[in-house]
């Protein structure tokens, strides 16, 4: 029953998701394969039993179809090619720093699949062609790679691999700053608690001077 209610909306659900997140300009096809909304589902109703609900409760009759449904979208990053996000450049004959900061982060830690949350400050040097991304495309980016089960370790170095590999910039630097709903609703919980990782490539890692400087325009406090 679930099945068939929820199948046919899925992929349109997906093909809007994946088309919002790289911009519509999908090459090969927007989504390879379908969430299995119905094993979710099953998968949710089961977990509910497990903690002593009645899953059959008026209030939670619809809650796996929705869990299902709030899964896919979280989780339809696995079915983009974070590539296609940079697919288009710019010539802007710019050799110094372009920085984007404080783009907002919600991902889902892939320990205990609780949100993690802050922001991400995404700066580069332009390689010697002097070609530059359009800024949305670097919050394209931190998009994909965060609607994945992730440690936020990852997040922030697939996200400066892939500019280094895409936009061949002379350097990069990506910084991110969470706060992780697993270590403050549950275990030793402390809110409030702020992750920093940084992932820095090309000159950037080795000119000094540089990183101060992009350092200093990413966490001027
Ligand atoms: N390095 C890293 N750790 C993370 C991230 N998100 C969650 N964690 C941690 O993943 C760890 C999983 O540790 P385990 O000991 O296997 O799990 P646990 O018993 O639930 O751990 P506690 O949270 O300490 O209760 C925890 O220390 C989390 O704080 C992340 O993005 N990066
Ligand atoms: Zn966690």
């Amino acid at each position: 029953m679930a099945a068939s209610a929820t199948e046919p909306d899925a992929d349109d659900m997906l093909d809007y998701i994946a088309a919002r997140l790289i911009n519509g300009k999908l090459t090969g096809g927007p989504v390879e394969d379908s969430v299995d909304l119905p094993r979710i589902e099953k998968a949710v109703r089961e977990i509910l039993i497990a903690v002593g609900e009645n899953p059959d409760r008026d209030g939670l009759r619809q809650t796996p179809a929705r869990v299902a449904r709030a899964y896919a979208e979280l989780f339809a990053g696995l079915r983009v090619d974070p590539a296609q996000v940079l697919s288009t450049t710019f010539e802007a004959n710019h050799q110094e720093l372009v920085i984007v900061r404080d783009i907002d982060v919600m991902s889902l830690c892939e320990h205990h699949l609780l949100p993690f949350r802050g922001s991400a400050h995404i700066g580069y040097i332009p390689g010697p062609d002097g070609r530059i991304t359009g800024l949305s495309k670097l919050a394209r980016l931190v998009e994909v790679y965060a609607r994945r089960p992730q440690v936020q370790e990852r997040l922030t170095s697939q996200i400066a691999d892939l500019l280094m590999s895409k936009l061949a910039p002379r350097g990069v630097i990506v910084v991110l700053e969470c706060e992780h709903m697993c270590m403050a609703m549950r275990g030793i919980q402390k809110s409030g608690a702020q992750t920093i990782t940084s992932a820095v490539r090309g000159t950037l890692q080795n000119d000094a001077k540089s990183r101060a400087e992009a350092m200093a325009l990413i966490l001027p406090r």
